[in-house]
This record gives structure tokens, sequence and C-alpha cells, in this order.
């Protein structure tokens, strides 16, 4: 990563030329050639040579590195030795200065939100919604087909209907449901369909209609019929959730959940006592297939169903080693075909996927024989082409919209305030808004920017949940008198599985403490797949997806099953426009433009008086502010707190190396478009808060720095070392990517 090349500065030192002129005539003698050379060079203020230099001329604010050391008053990794008392004195300047360009304050200069952000390049939508065109929602319940005719019986028929309000089947649920419940069916499937198009009825009904229908006494200790195989342990528990809210209308089948991160002991005894399904994640059940004897006597005779859902993310975490050794324990598993004969006379295997790639293919190909492919999705090219690609539900209204990465910050806050405001008028109720980042500490940092702290929050779910509170300066749009009404979660890997389940349960449910606010989630991609989290309105990519993939998956977390949904991706100028032809293709009814100022800041930033957070006592002005004055005081305040509260400056300066880090993993084939080197990084730290971008910007911790220290002392030889950063490396993508 070429730093040095992008590397912004927002403090200048005008006196500094005219002292090194004169430090030049200075002599320098004794000691070594280059110890004087170095010495002289320092004097003279010149960088060093066959180093890289730091002037980017041209530049606001930019300046050589050891300038910036001498000079330097709020550098966001030295200890901040600037007063608040000074900070104020520069925002008030900044603040006066209305036509938005940078201020030079004493020696600093802090740059403006809105001037020197690069020009957008797209000034054409050429893949325009048209508003006018008919729209029938893809994933939703077909009209003229009932579960009845599909072959599912009582009691499952009537607890459908009535407990779950689901009456008639979709598209893919009625390819899928016949062909799993005959018997005579001699074909492993896979079933490739939208997201939200019910997937998971598809495989689950069918498999408890046929344990139902075989009219046979079964209870607990009957054995396992099916082992339901996900990537993620939020997805195995919903599809738990699932089954165990189905079995209600027949309680003595028994599913079971097999996750990491629970108690392996309370699994066994689970185990033991007996269970119908079992659904869980690769490393735990293979764990227990090779050591817990209950689990493999359990499946004796009656395992007939293996499902593997979200079959590309278990070969993209790879889990394909873990289901190969699964595979081997219970093909090895003898079948006893008398005693279950209304079952298939095999294990029968079902693949899932919303995508299909060409690692999920290869998934299918070393687990399923003779597969039959069950897609709703659209032919691609060709009409010999055998490739099918899923695309966004038609009723999804997707929007995307081109931000300076300076602008990112406030763009989000005048967004999410944009979105509150218009479903506190709306008798909608509770409204859900989920907001994709690319790592666990740009999600810590978003969660800390826009939440207040408030002991009330603890009363929800630990510290992953807090509330908005009054006369907070958070969102534009709250007066100090009104009490907001949104909520704030957060979710990623790094957190505890129990703060994972509480944080994604309380998020999802409708409770008395949360009826009717807005309840926003930043999340990584852990929560990208497969949940169903219901009536999620708004899905917002800050962060642009890893691949496609990805992108189909966060947006299909609304517009499910037939209901509305919107979604937001926010792209930076110049390379990243190149990514709405990539997904184009996806995206057959189109997309709408928004302009970052006009569509967004404007709406949330007019008519109001965003007050500093540094001035409680000020008086109100009578005269409503511009709203670029509103945008930049906002964000100001977020920069204040950052100045002033060095835990929180940590959490912006780690969220940002994090961020920077996580970029550097776009897929090779998107090089063109998501490439750091093409990215600002100084004004891209100004959108995590930092007036200038740290200076190390691989973050140690404390262990870190002891391990490289004992190295140093040791004199590590280079095999040791290669090792050592790479187990770090490890550790922080573990850490930072969340599986
Ligand atoms: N026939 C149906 N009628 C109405 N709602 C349904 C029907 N089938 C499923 N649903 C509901 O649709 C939602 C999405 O189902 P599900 O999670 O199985 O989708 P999916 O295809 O697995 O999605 P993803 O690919 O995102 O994992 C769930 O809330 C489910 O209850």
């Amino acid at each position: 990563m070429s730093e040095d090349n992008d590397f912004f500065i927002n403090l200048a030192t005008p006196d500094q030329q005219s002292s090194s002129s004169s430090n030049s005539l200075n002599k320098v003698s004794g000691g070594r050639w280059k110890d004087r050379r170095k010495l002289r060079m320092l004097m003279d203020n010149r960088p060093n040579k066959g180093k890289r230099s730091n002037d980017n001329e041209g530049r606001e604010g930019s300046f050589n590195r050891k300038e910036k050391k001498a000079k330097t008053h709020d550098g966001m990794n030295d200890t901040p030795t600037v007063t608040t008392a000074h900070t104020k004195q520069i925002d008030q300047r900044l603040s006066q200065n209305k036509k938005g360009n940078s201020v030079n304050v004493d020696d600093q200069i802090v740059s403006s939100l809105f001037t020197s952000n690069r020009e957008i390049t797209t000034s054409e939508n050429t893949n325009k919604q048209d508003k006018d065109a008919e729209v029938v929602a893809s994933n939703a319940p077909l009209a003229t087909n009932t579960f009845a005719d599909l072959g599912i019986e009582e009691p499952l028929l009537s607890y459908l209907s009535t407990k779950m309000n689901i009456e008639k089947p979709t598209s893919i649920q009625k390819l899928v449901i016949p062909h799993l419940s005959s018997v005579a069916n001699d074909n492993d499937l896979f079933i490739h369909a939208q997201t939200g198009s019910g997937k998971t009825l598809a495989y689950l009904l069918p498999i408890l209609s046929s344990v139902l229908n075989m009219k046979t006494r079964i209870d607990r200790k009957s054995g396992s019929f099916a082992l339901i195989i996900a990537p993620t342990r939020e997805l195995a528990s919903q599809i738990y959730d699932v089954a165990i809210n189905l079995t209600n209308c027949c309680r003595y089948l028994v599913p079971c959940l097999l996750i990491g991160g629970e108690r392996k002991k309370s699994e066994k005894a689970r185990l033991r006592k007996g269970c119908n399904l079992i659904v869980g994640t690769p490393g735990r059940i293979l764990d227990h297939l090779q050591n817990t004897q209950a689990i493999k006597e359990q499946m004796t005779s009656s395992l007939r169903y293996v499902i593997l859902d979200e079959g590309d993310k278990l070969m993209e975490l790879g889990f394909e080693e873990s289901l190969r050794n699964i595979f081997e324990i219970i093909h090895n598993i003898p079948i006893d075909t008398a005693t279950f004969p209304k079952l298939p006379s095999r294990i029968m295997h079902v693949l899932c996927s919303a995508t299909l790639k060409e690692n999920v293919k290869q998934l299918g190909n070393v687990t399923l024989k003779n597969y039959k492919l069950i897609s709703n999705s659209q032919k691609k090219g060709k009409s010999n082409d055998e490739s099918v690609i899923a695309v966004a539900p038609d009723q999804l209204q997707q929007d995307i919209t081109i931000v300076p990465p300076k602008l990112r910050l406030v763009t989000l806050a005048a967004l999410l305030n944009n979105i509150t405001v218009k479903h506190s008028k709306s008798e909608d109720g509770t409204y859900r808004t989920m907001i994709f980042l690319s790592c666990a500490d740009s999600v810590d940092f978003h969660f800390e920017a826009f939440s207040t702290m408030d002991s009330s929050h603890k009363d929800l779910v630990e510290g992953a949940v807090r509330l908005l509170t009054k006369g907070s300066t958070v969102f534009p749009c709250f007066k100090e008198d009104e009490e907001p009404n949104v909520i704030f979660y957060k979710l990623h890997g790094s957190l505890s599985q129990q703060i994972r389940s509480s944080t994604l349960r309380h998020f999802a449910s409708n409770k008395d403490a949360t009826k009717g606010k807005h309840l926003i989630l930043f999340c990584t991609d852990v929560a990208s797949r497969g949940l169903d989290l219901p009536h999620v309105g708004t899905v917002i990519e800050l962060d642009p997806p890893f691949n496609v993939e990805d992108h189909l998956h966060r947006i299909g977390r609304t517009a499910r099953a037939g209901r509305a949904g919107e979604s937001i991706l926010f792209l930076m100028p110049g390379e990243e426009e190149g990514y709405m032809a990539v997904i184009k293709p996806y995206h057959k009814m189109g997309w709408t433009l928004l302009k970052f100022d006009k569509d967004i800041l404007m709406p949330a930033f007019s008519e109001t008086n965003v007050g500093r957070n540094d001035m409680k006592d000020r008086k109100k002005k009578d005269v409503d502010l511009e709203w670029d004055t509103n945008a930049t005081t906002w964000h100001l305040n977020v920069e204040r707190r950052i100045l002033e509260d060095s835990e929180f400056k940590d959490v912006a300066s780690k969220g940002y190396s994090s961020h920077i880090r996580a970029y550097t993993t776009h897929i090779a084939s998107e090089k063109a478009i998501f490439n750091v080197k093409f990215i600002h990084l100084g004004h891209l730290a100004k959108s995590f808060g930092l007036r200038e971008k740290p200076k190390t910007m691989g973050i140690q911790t404390s262990k870190q720095q002891k391990e490289i220290g004992e190295a140093k002392k040791s004199k590590e030889g280079n095999k040791n070392k290669m090792w050592r950063i790479a187990r770090m490396t490890a550790k922080d993508t573990a850490h930072e990517f969340n599986y």
C-alpha cells in the first residue's frame, strides 16, 4: 500500500520554510559521514535521499512529514496536546466559514467537508428504474397452489395456516416439496433460489411431513432423520428455531442444535436423550461425530436427509475438509430400510444456495450424487448456457449514492435521520434498518459514534444495544427537548455468542420496549447470510460488498417473501463508480441514483440548527443555519468528541485501520474498482472523525507488542518470524472478518 503517496495532512507550518533556509548555513562536523549527512539534511529540512517524499504539492494542507512532526498539535497518534479551548477556536473559525473552504487557524488547517472532493463522473444512470413499470414480487407466495396440493398433510397444514400465517407455497417450495416427499425419487437436489424465497420451509416441510406420514409411533428415541448443516451459528440457530416452531404441532418430534460457543457437555446430554432433527455448524457436528458416541447411535438406521444450507458460504469459510470428514463418517453408518420403509432407501443430499458460484458446484460434485438442479432463477446468456444467476427480488427498491470519502459519515447520519423522520410519521410501527460494514472495528466505531451512553440501555442487551438519548447531537433531526425514538445494535463475530444471539433476538422480536421505534443494526457480513429478521425495511451498504454474492445476500435481508424493501449502496467517486457495471446484471428492475447532497444531506440538515456539543448554553439562533453549516457542525461534534475522549479516539483509529486493511482484501477481479491506492486516505480518515490519518496502520495490542519484543530479544530466525507474522495475521483476520 503506498500510504505515503496518499498521505494527507491537515496541519500547515507557515514558518517552517524560512527557518529551514537559515539552518542550511549551519556547519556540521565530527562523527561518521552518514550521521553528519543525516544531521545536515535534518537541519536543512530535506527528506532523506532514497526515501519517498511526502510532498503532496497541490494538496490541501500538505507538507513534509518532518515538518509535521515538529509542528503537530493534535496528531491523532501523538498524545493530544491540543486544549479544548484551542479546538473551540478552530471550530468557531470553521463554522464561521460559510463557503465551506478549508480554514487556517493559527498553524492548523482543518479541512472542510465540502472542498477538494473528487468529482463524480457518473452523470447518467445507465440502469434507470422504470417507476411506471408494474412490479410483481418475485419471491412472494404463489396465488394458485396450496400446501395440500403438494402433499403436506395434517397436523402441519393447519399449523402453518393458523399459527404461522402461511397459506400458499412460494415457487421454490412448489418445485422442491414434491421431489423431497417422494420415496421414488433417486436424485439428490441442488436448490438454487432467490433470497427470501422460503428455502428453509422448502426442505423442512417435506422432511417433517414424510416422517409424520409414516404413521408409525415416533418419539425422540426413534433416531435422527435429518442432519442440517449451516455455515454460521446464527443461521443454524435460526433454522433450529423454525424446526422448533414447526414441531409444536407434533411435540414428540425433537430437534437439537449443535453449535460452537455453546457448552458441549449439555449438547452431549441432549444427544443422549435423543433427537429427531440435528441442526448445527460443521466444526461442532464433526467434533460430536468424532467424540460423542450418542450422535452415531441416533443416526444409525434412521438418517435419510442431509441438508447443506448456504453451500457457497460453507465453501468460502473453508469447511470443505470438515464436510468431507462428516460425510465419510455418516456414509459408514448403516441404514436399516426395514425399520422405516416409507422413507427413502438411501440418504438424500440437498445443497441450498442463493448464488451459484464455482465453489458451490465443486461442493455439489463432492457431496451430491446424480443431482437435480432446482432453480427459480433466470437463465443467463445464451440458451445453451447452463449457468443461472439469482437476481435481486423484483420488488426491492435499489438506490445508489456516490459519496466522497470525507462525507461518508455525515451522509450516513443524514440518511438515518431521513429514514427515522419518514417512518416516525407513518403508522408502520417498528422500523428496522441494517447497515453493513467491512469489519468489526468499523462496526464498533459507528456504533459508538451514533449511539449515546445511557444507563437504561443496560436493561436491553448488555453493551451491544444503546439508546439515543434526549438532547443528543448525534442526529440532526432531534431538537434538544425531543426524546429520540432510535435504538442502535451491533453485531460482529468478536462479540460473545450469548451477546450475538440475544442481540439478534432483541433486534428481531417485537417488544414493548422497542415498539414504534427505529431499530438500527450495525453489522459485518456475519449477518448477511440466511438471517431472516422480520420487517427489515432498509439495508444500507456503507462499505461495498467483497463480491457480488455478498451484495445479493446483504440486500436480501429485506424484500423477503414478497414484502417491500429498500437498499442503498454507498460508492466513492472515481474507480468505485465502475461497480455499477458489475452489479447491473443482478438488478433487472434498475435503480435510482441519489445525489448525496441534494437528496440526502439537504433534507436532513435544512431548516434546523445543529447545536455544538461544546456549547451547551449557547443562545439559539432565530434563523435556521444553512444546511452545509449544519452538516459541518455535526461533523465537528464528532471530531471534538474524538479529540477529547481518548477511548473513542482509539476506537476511531482502530476502525479506520481495520477498514483500510479490509479494503485491501477485495477480490482480484475487482481490484480495478476497489484498490486502496485510489483512495485518498486522509479524506477517508475524516469519515472516521479523525483529522489526520493515524500513523501506525497496524495497531498492535499489548500482547502482540510483547510477542514482537520477545521475538526481537531472542533474535528469531527468518522462518520463525514468518510463522509469527502469519499467526498474527490469521488472528487479526479472524477478528476483523468475524466468522
Ligand atoms: N410460503 C410462504 N408464505 C409466506 N411466507 C413464507 C413462505 N415461506 C417462507 N416464508 C417466510 O419467508 C421468510 C424467508 O424464508 P427463508 O428464510 O426460508 O428464506 P431463504 O430463501 O432461505 O432466504 P435466504 O436465501 O436469504 O436465506 C421467512 O420469514 C419465512 O417464514
